[in-house]
């Protein structure tokens, strides 16, 4: 793939469809290496908008929007950075050959729905995951709990993430407001919710997987160091690389992560969201695209995973190497306002090896991750310490 000069007739010139953390941070890497990019989200002044060359904001579910904006801006890639989106239509553009969509439409399409990537892994790859059904109303959720799913169980609406609408359930009781809370809790209301038996794991990994060109001009599969990582309401508060596993454990995740992405194809990084009890490990979902989890590899990779993920879905060589054990901690915005500001920062930052990313977020919500810190260490541990001590330090103001 050629890329030629930004904002002139040879430039090569990438979509992103979602402009949040994630998608800024692949942003830069991408302007890095010369590429003009075109940043999509669902409101203002996206952190992905702020750096890219052009920024739009439309209703990404919103097929004939969608298409109308690439039939406009003619990328040659298209990347979406978040689940969202009008995959039928990207299905179409892919199609059409109006552009290539990263990694696949089709990828994007099964990964937009749990119901996809779940039928597709269980019964069509055979790997192993939790127990799990599908129910559209309160009484077809009770009936899958009682006809064998049991308690305790988890109830995620079948298009959300970030542990939005998402609940635990101990035992009856909890039944009915977790239903309520995935009908509206889901990014595209949907009114589906799955729910899975749970996993008693001893932790979790993302195992950051990469399909991109090797020197023979093939796609070939690597594997970053595990990260591991803590949860809390079903979204990422913490994470570190390496997470140490067995050997047994690590062959099976990565065998278990090949046969994914294997199969969803295409070019790109992927995180594979796997749990772990001793030898024993169950697929939990996968996101074709960088991983919250992955912004650790910020400071603990020789190439963060927005970096490889740029480079894979060019078609350039990769390097998955840690570089030295890290720690990522998460920054909530504590508040719902606009415009907030950010106290602490210069003691966060004399926080030995640490750094910050800041996201830019225009409007802060009390569980909206607004930024994040990273820090090296002698191992995990101290990397954690660290992390967590810097965003601790970080202290959201109104202005
Ligand atoms: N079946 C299960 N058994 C045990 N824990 C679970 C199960 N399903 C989910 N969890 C816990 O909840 C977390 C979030 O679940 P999941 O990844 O499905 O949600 P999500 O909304 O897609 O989150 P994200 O977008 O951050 O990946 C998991 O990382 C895990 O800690
Ligand atoms: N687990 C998925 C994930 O972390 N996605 C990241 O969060 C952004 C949305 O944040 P917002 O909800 O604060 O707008 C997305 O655009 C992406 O960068
Ligand atoms: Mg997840």
């Amino acid at each position: 793939m050629n890329i030629g000069t930004p904002l002139s007739p040879s430039a090569l010139r990438v979509m992103l469809l979602g402009a949040g953390e994630l998608g800024k941070e692949v942003i830069i890497a991408l302007q890095r290496l010369g590429v003009e990019v075109i940043a999509v989200d669902r409101y203002e002044n996206a952190p992905g908008h702020q750096v890219a060359h052009r920024a739009h904001v439309i209703s990404m579910t919103d097929g004939a929007a969608l298409r109308r904006l690439v039939e406009l801006e003619k990328p040659h890639l298209i990347v979406p950075e978040i689940e969202a989106i009008a995959t039928d239509m990207l299905v179409a553009i892919e199609a059409a050959g109006l552009a290539e969509v990263i990694p696949t439409a089709r990828a994007a399409k099964l990964t937009m729905n749990r119901e996809g990537i779940r039928r597709l892994a269980a019964e069509e790859l055979g790997l192993p995951t939790s127990p799990y059904q599908f129910a559209d109303s309160l009484a077809e959720l009770q009936a899958a709990i009682d006809g064998g799913i049991g308690y305790p169980c988890i109830v995620k609406p079948t298009m959300s993430s970030s542990g939005k609408g998402q609940s635990l359930l101990r035992g009856p009781d909890d039944v009915q407001k977790a239903w309520g809370y995935a009908a509206s809790g889901g990014r595209v209301n949907q009114g589906r919710v799955i729910v899975e038996g749970f996993i008693d794991f001893d932790y979790e990994i993302t195992l950051l997987t990469v399909r991109a060109r090797n020197a023979a001009g093939d796609v070939a599969t690597h594997f970053c160091e595990p990260i591991g990582h803590v949860q809390v309401s079903g979204d990422y508060v913490e994470s570190w690389q390496p997470q140490a596993m067995t050997p047994a454990a690590l062959q099976r995740a990565q065998e278990i992560a090949a046969a994914v992405t294997g199969n969803l194809g295409g070019r790109g990084l992927f995180g594979v969201e796997l749990f772990v009890k001793g030898d024993q490990v169950w697929f939990s979902e996968v996101s074709p695209r960088p991983h919250d989890t992955g912004l650790v590899t910020l400071c603990s990779q020789r190439f963060s995973e927005f970096e490889l993920h740029a480079r894979a879905i060019l078609g350039l060589p990769v390097d998955t190497a840690l570089r030295e054990p890290g720690a990522s901690a998460v920054i909530y915005g504590g508040m719902e306002e606009k415009g907030i500001a950010f106290e602490g920062l210069a003691d966060a930052l004399a926080v030995p090896r640490s750094d910050l990313r800041l996201f830019g977020k225009p409007e802060s919500f009390t569980k909206r991750r607004m930024g994040v810190a990273v820090a090296n260490g002698d191992d995990t541990d101290q990397a954690r310490q660290r992390a967590k001590l810097a965003a601790g330090k970080v202290r959201p103001i109104k202005r």
